[in-house]
């Protein structure tokens, strides 16, 4: 098993292509996954079964793996079955909804994360929307919180950068669990600020792995 110690103030990249695009290719993910390692990525983060297992195949560092299933509500490793199946792919961590939303399986996050821990040697990161969200996904037994999901259901506003007011209360409530700032970080500044509002680790996605995405920004500045 992988000790946690080594993501502390670590980059971890978000290795991740939509429905439909063109990148999204098991053996593309890999590739982009390696490339991040080269970087300096001291983790990875996954979806999907078949990203995840060529993936574990393809590099050494701490795998987080989710499985997204549709795209409204409760919808990053939704159910049981989707993490356990993550964590069978080869997910050091399995990344799951951690809000207090119901699940579709009617199992509570505090169910989920006992039967991932009996059943397999993975760690949980629950991907919270809220500081309520987080206290309660601590209290379900998750050995880390993500702020993933922080401006995407009702309880945060989107932030331009990384959600660092959340981040700050998240280290004020004293959790006892590590909290790993995800979601809009764009810039190497706005990683750097993430750690120090209290991030014990920062997850980058689009502004590494998501050329579309990264070259409609430029393509947009030149309009203006
Ligand atoms: C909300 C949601 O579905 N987030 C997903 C979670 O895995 C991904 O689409 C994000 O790319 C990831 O969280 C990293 O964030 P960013 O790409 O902003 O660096």
């Amino acid at each position: 098993m992988f000790n946690l110690e080594s993501l502390r103030s670590s980059l971890i990249v978000s290795c991740q292509a939509y429905p439909g695009e063109p990148m999204r290719d098991p053996r593309t993910t890999a590739q982009v996954a390696q490339s991040a390692v080269i970087g300096g990525a001291a983790g990875v983060r996954v979806q999907g079964i078949g990203d995840i297992r060529a993936v574990r195949a393809a590099v050494d560092v701490p795998v987080i793996g989710l499985w997204k299933d549709g795209h409204d509500g409760v919808f990053i490793t939704p159910t049981l079955r989707h993490a356990l199946a993550c964590a069978e792919a080869g997910a050091d961590i399995v990344a799951l909804d951690g809000t207090r939303r119901e699940r579709p399986d009617g199992l509570t996050l505090a169910e989920t994360v006992a039967a991932l821990h009996d059943q397999t040697p993975a760690l949980v990161m629950a991907d919270c929307g809220s500081a309520a969200d987080a206290e309660a996904a601590a209290a379900a037994g998750a050995d880390i919180i993500g702020t993933t999901l922080a401006g995407y259901t009702d309880e945060r506003p989107k932030t331009t950068g990384p959600d660092l007011e959340l981040l700050q209360e998240l280290a004020a409530l004293g959790l006892g669990v590590p909290v790993i700032a995800e979601g809009r970080i764009h810039t190497p500044a706005q990683g750097r600020s993430a750690l120090g509002a209290g991030a014990f680790a920062v997850v980058v996605g689009t502004a590494i792995t998501h050329p579309a995405t990264i070259t409609s920004w430029f393509a947009a500045a030149l309009e203006s």
